[in-house]
C-alpha cells in the first residue's frame, strides 16, 4: 500500500485542514493500493491563495523561461515514469506495458506539444494601428478524470505553466498516486512555490469548492458529462470560464465495400484498448446491411480472441475495469443490451471463465442493434462494441450523428469516398481509417461531448485571456 497523505500547497508538502482518509481499491485484486487525504474547502482556500500570490510574478516570466521549466519538468517526468505506469496499472488496472508506453507517453506527448506551440506562439499582434495581446488568464483549477490520468493532467498543466497561469490540480480520487509522484517531479523540476499546487479530493468535497471559488478564473474540467455540467453550474455565479471535456459514444462508420478484414479489428482495438474506458472509443460500429453478418464474423472472432488478465503481467491482453461500481454499471447495460433485443454474439454477463476476483469484465459484442437502444445511447465505459446495420450512406450519417455527443467519429474505407462524410459528422475529431494522432492537434467535443478544445496550440489558447490595447504605446 502506498501512502500519500498531504497535500501539496505552496511549494510544500502540507497536512490537510479537515480532510478525510481514503483508500483506493486495486480493481485486479479488490485490495487497497494506495491512501489519500481527500482535502477539505480550508485547504482549497489555502492553495488558492498561494497560487493568486504567485501569478503577480509568474505571469510576467519570459517565454523562454517556461520553456526551460517544462523542460526541466519533461527530464524528471521522464526519471519517474517507471513509478508513474507502477500506480497507473495498481490503481486503475491498465496493463502495465500500456501504462509504461501509452498513458506514462502521452504525458511526454503533451509536454513537447506545450513547448512548441509555446515557441511558435504570437503573443501580439497588431490590427490597424492598435494591438491586441494575449495574456494568462489567472489562477486556474484543473479537475481530471482516472481513466488516462498523467494524459489528462499533462493535457492540462503544461498549456496552463506554459501560459504563465497558476493552477490547482484535483485529480481522480479512483486513480491519485500518479498525480501524488507528478507533483514530486514538479517540486523536484524547480516550478516556484504556488505556480503548481495538489489537492486531493473528491467531487462534492475539493470539486465543488474549486468551481465556486471566487478567487479562480478558470475551471478545466475532463470526466463525465453529468459532473461537467455540475462544475459549470457552480462556476456560474462567479462568471468563470469553464473548459469542458466530456463523455462520448463515438461511431465507427465502415463504408459500404469496406475491406472488413482490416476495417473491423482496427476499430475494435480503439474499443478494447483500456478495457473500453476511453472517452473517444468507436464502440457504434456501423455496418452497411449487406455486411452485417460478415462484420459480425469478423468482430467476434477479434473479441472471443481478446484475453483479460492481470495488470502488472506484460502483455496484449486486457485488464478490470476501474473500479465495482463500473462493473456494476457495466454489468447492467448488458443486462439491458439482452432484454432490448440485441443479438448477444460475445461475452455476455458475468466475470470471464475461472475469473473470480477483480472487476474483470467479458469482451462483449451485440449485433443488429438499433440506434435507440440504450446500449447504443449511454457511454458504458467498457469493453462492450455495438453493431449497427444501416440502409445507406444518408442512413450510416444519420445514425452516427443520431446522439447527444459530438466527441468523435471514425470512417472506415476508401478514403476518397470517407472524404464527403467529414464535413456532415458532427464531431470534434474524424479519424479516417486509423490515421496517425498528433499531441498537436486540437482535441475536444461538440454537442454534450464538451466546449473548447485541448493539446498544442488550441490548448495554449485556452489558458488565455485576450487585450486590446487601443492607442499609441510610443
Ligand atoms: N472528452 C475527454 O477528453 C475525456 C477524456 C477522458 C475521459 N472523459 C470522460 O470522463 C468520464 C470518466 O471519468 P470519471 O468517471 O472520472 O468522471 P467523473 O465525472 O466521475 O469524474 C471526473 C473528475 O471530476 C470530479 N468530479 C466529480 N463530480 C464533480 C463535481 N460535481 N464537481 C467537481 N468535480 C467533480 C471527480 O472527482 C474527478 O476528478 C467518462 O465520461 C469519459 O468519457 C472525457
Amino acid at each position: 500500500m502506498k501512502r500519500y497523505p498531504k497535500q501539496y500547497i505552496d511549494g510544500a508538502w502540507v497536512e490537510s485542514e479537515g480532510g478525510t482518509r481514503h483508500e483506493v481499491i486495486n480493481p485486479a485484486t479488490e485490495q487497497p493500493c494506495t491512501e489519500i487525504t481527500l482535502g477539505s474547502a480550508a485547504d482549497v482556500d489555502k492553495a488558492v491563495a498561494a497560487a493568486r500570490r504567485a501569478f503577480e510574478s509568474f505571469s510576467q516570466t519570459s517565454v523562454e523561461a517556461r520553456i526551460a521549466l517544462l523542460e526541466a519538468i519533461m527530464a524528471e517526468y521522464k526519471n519517474r515514469s517507471a513509478d508513474i505506469a507502477e500506480r497507473i496499472a495498481t490503481e486503475m488496472g491498465c496493463p502495465i506495458s500500456m501504462a509504461a508506453t501509452a498513458q506514462v507517453g502521452s504525458g511526454v506527448g503533451h509536454l513537447m506539444a506545450a513547448i512548441a506551440a509555446l515557441r511558435d506562439f504570437r503573443f501580439e499582434e497588431r490590427i490597424g494601428a492598435n494591438r491586441v495581446v494575449h495574456e494568462p488568464i489567472g489562477v486556474v483549477a484543473l479537475i481530471t478524470p482516472w481513466n488516462w490520468p498523467m494524459n489528462q493532467v499533462l493535457a492540462k498543466v503544461a498549456p496552463a505553466l506554459a501560459a504563465g497561469n497558476t493552477m490547482i490540480l484535483k485529480p481522480s480520487e479512483e486513480a491519485p498516486g500518479s498525480a501524488a509522484i507528478f507533483a514530486e517531479v514538479i517540486d523536484k523540476a524547480g516550478v516556484p512555490a504556488g505556480v503548481f499546487n495538489l489537492i486531493q479530493g473528491d467531487g462534492p468535497g475539493v470539486g465543488t469548492a474549486l468551481a465556486r471559488h471566487p478567487g479562480i478564473d478558470m475551471v478545466s474540467f475532463t470526466g463525465s458529462t453529468r459532473a461537467g455540467i455540475q462544475v459549470a453550474k457552480n462556476a456560474a455565479d462567479t462568471v468563470k470560464r469553464v473548459h469542458q471535456e466530456l463523455g462520448g459514444k463515438s461511431p465507427n462508420v465502415i463504408l459500404e465495400g469496406a475491406p472488413l478484414d482490416k476495417a473491423i479489428p482496427a476499430g475494435l482495438m480503439g474499443v478494447l484498448i483500456n478495457s473500453g474506458q476511453s472517452c473517444i472509443a468507436p464502440t457504434r460500429v456501423l455496418v452497411h446491411k449487406s455486411q452485417h453478418d460478415e462484420a459480425v464474423a469478423i468482430a467476434k472472432q477479434v473479441m472471443e480472441a481478446t484475453e483479460t488478465g492481470d495488470p502488472m503481467t506484460e502483455g496484449r491482453h486486457i485488464g478490470p475495469l476501474v473500479n465495482k461500481a463500473q462493473w456494476e454499471k457495466v454489468q447492467g447495460l448488458i443486462a439491458k443490451g439482452v432484454e432490448e433485443g440485441a443479438t448477444l454474439e460475445a461475452g455476455g454477463p458475468g466475470r470471464p471463465e475461472g475469473v473470480e476476483t477483480g472487476y474483470f469484465v467479458k469482451p462483449t459484442l451485440f449485433s443488429n442493434v438499433r440506434n435507440d437502444m440504450r446500449i447504443a445511447r449511454e457511454e458504458i465505459f467498457g469493453p462492450v462494441v455495438t453493431i449497427i446495420p444501416y440502409e445507406n450512406d444518408e442512413d450510416a450519417i444519420r445514425i452516427a450523428n443520431d446522439t447527444d455527443y459530438g466527441l468523435s467519429a471514425v470512417v472506415s474505407g476508401d478514403p476518397a469516398k470517407a472524404k464527403a462524410f467529414v464535413p456532415r459528422l458532427r464531431a470534434g475529431m474524424v479519424y479516417v481509417n486509423t490515421g496517425n494522432p498528433d499531441p498537436g492537434l486540437p482535441f475536444g467535443g461538440y454537442k454534450q461531448s464538451g466546449n473548447g478544445r485541448e493539446y498544442g496550440k488550441y490548448g495554449l489558447a485556452e489558458f488565455m485571456e485576450v487585450k486590446s490595447v487601443i492607442g499609441d504605446l510610443g
